[in-house]
Order: structure tokens, then sequence, then C-alpha cells
């Protein structure tokens, strides 16, 4: 496994959706570029877009006007190369952990041994080889959510999609998993779209920030106000000044009026 990836290249183009169509715009006009390896977070207020844009990158939805594309491919459906990271884990509970893990790579017609090994690589990577015959259930809220992450990355994919991944931890255990996350993705160098509630863990993890603002019950479509670059460096202190500044600078953005 090494950072070497040079895939997962997002374009997102002058991207809308309306959920029918005599719905108003949920978001409009959206535009990104993520490079191959980059983590970029999306914070906003509640309705104003964030799941609407993962879920149209994972190809769950259509957008209604725009494109986007993986790598210069037009995306038209799910696929392997895009893994998504859900708040409530998403595990099969009646499968074990290295079952989880071993889902995706059997799907795709891996044979035995080279699952044995995919799912080893992976329980490794988030640190849960011992827990690997227990039952989700069995688990802590945040060995839950390695867990699901191990079973996104063990399909090898070249984007991460996470949905406020962290909301449901409580506080000590979601700062641990932020510094796991950021370990995991040095080594691993899949691009990652992360939406999240918490300022500060966007400016702890991201290489960017899109702001987003507006959403259907403030009567204009949801939409980029604007995007931050993160020039903290790998080791970032929140209690720095150039951290507590992003974060109000960001907060006041997000708290603005349209
Ligand atoms: N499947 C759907 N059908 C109809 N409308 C939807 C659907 N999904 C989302 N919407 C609407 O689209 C708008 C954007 O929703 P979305 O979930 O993307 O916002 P969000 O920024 O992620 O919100 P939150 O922070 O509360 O999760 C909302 O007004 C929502 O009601």
């Amino acid at each position: 496994m090494t950072a070497s990836v040079k895939t997962g290249a997002i374009s997102i183009r002058g991207v809308g959706k309306r959920y029918s169509e005599d719905a108003p715009w949920a978001m409009r006009g959206f535009d990104l570029e993520a490079a191959p390896g980059e983590l970029v977070a999306i914070v906003g207020a509640s309705g104003c877009g964030k799941s609407t844009v993962l879920r149209m990158v994972s190809g769950f939805e259509g957008p209604t006007e725009g494109e986007i594309s993986l790598d210069g491919a037009p995306i038209k459906a799910p696929g392997p190369d895009r893994g998504f990271v859900f708040q409530d884990y998403g595990l099969f509970p009646w499968l074990t952990v290295a079952e989880n893990v071993e889902f995706g790579p059997k799907q795709a017609g891996l044979g035995r041994a080279a699952r044995r090994e995919r799912v080893q690589e992976y329980l490794e990577l988030v640190g849960l080889t011992r827990v690997r015959a227990s039952y989700p259930h069995q688990l802590s809220g945040g060995m839950q959510q390695r867990v699901a992450i191990a079973r996104v990355l063990a399909n090898k994919p070249t984007v991460m999609l996470m949905d406020e991944p962290f909301g449901a931890l409580d506080a000590l255990t979601r700062e641990q998993m932020q510094a796991d996350l950021a370990d995991i993705r040095r080594r691993v160098g899949t691009t990652v779209l992360f939406v999240t509630h918490s300022i500060e863990e966007a400016v702890q993890l991201a290489d960017r920030v899109v702001i987003m603002t507006g959403g259907m019950s403030h009567g204009v479509p949801g939409h980029i106000r604007r995007i931050v670059d993160i020039e903290l460096g790998e080791e970032r202190d929140p209690t720095s000044t150039a951290f507590t500044d992003l974060e109000r600078a960001i907060s006041e953005e997000v708290h603005a009026k349209l």
C-alpha cells in the first residue's frame, strides 16, 4: 500500500439538483475540482445540499444539470471506485468484522486467498485485527466506524465519500478517529469528500473547505459561498492562532446572512 495513487480526480461542473420537476432547486451552480489524494471538507447550514453533493458523486443520485466526472469519465451510477461511509456505520450486523470487510472483494470475485490477504491488510490499517471474529454490536461506535472505513477501503476505491462519519461519536473518540483518518489517508492516498457540521473537524482534516450556504428553506438554491485553502501542514494544533483564526473566519462565513 503506497500513497502513489494518481487517480481519484473529481470534477464537478455547473451542477444543480432538483428532486422533482415541480420542486425548487435544492442546490445549484456547484463547481469543484478535487485533485487525487486531496481531502475536501464541505460545511454549511442544514439543508444547503451537502449530502446531495456526496450522493451525486457516489452515483446514487444524478445531477439535474451539469456534469460530474471521475478521472475524466462521467459518473452515471454507483461503482466500487467510490466508497461511502455513513454516520450510522451501515455494517451488516449478521456478518463478523472480517466478513464485513471481505464483502466487497467477494462481490468483485476475488479468490479466497487474495480475499484473506485483503481483509488482513485493511484490518491492520485500522488496527482491528484482534476483533476480526466479533460482530458489529460487540464493538464500540469508534470501532464500528473503523470497520466501515476498512470495508470501504478493501474495495480499493479511488474516492471515499464520508457523510458526517464521526457525528455519532463522543468527543474523545471523535478526536482519535480524526487522527486515524489523517494517518490512513497518508498511507492510502484516496481522495476524500467529507461532510461535517464541525468547522473544527474540517480545519483539522481538510486540504480545502467548501463553505455552502442557502437551501430551499432560504428561498435560494444551496450554493458555494467560498472555498478556503487550509495551509496548516500535517501537524495541526487546534489551539494555535493560525488554526483558531481559520476556524473563526469559516464560522463567520457559515453563519453570515445570504
Ligand atoms: N430524496 C430527496 N427527495 C426530496 N428532497 C430531498 C431529498 N434529499 C434531500 N432533499 C432536499 O434537498 C435539500 C438538501 O438536502 P441535503 O440533505 O443535501 O442537505 P444537507 O446540507 O446535507 O443537510 P443536513 O446538514 O441537514 O444533512 C433539502 O431541502 C432536502 O429536504
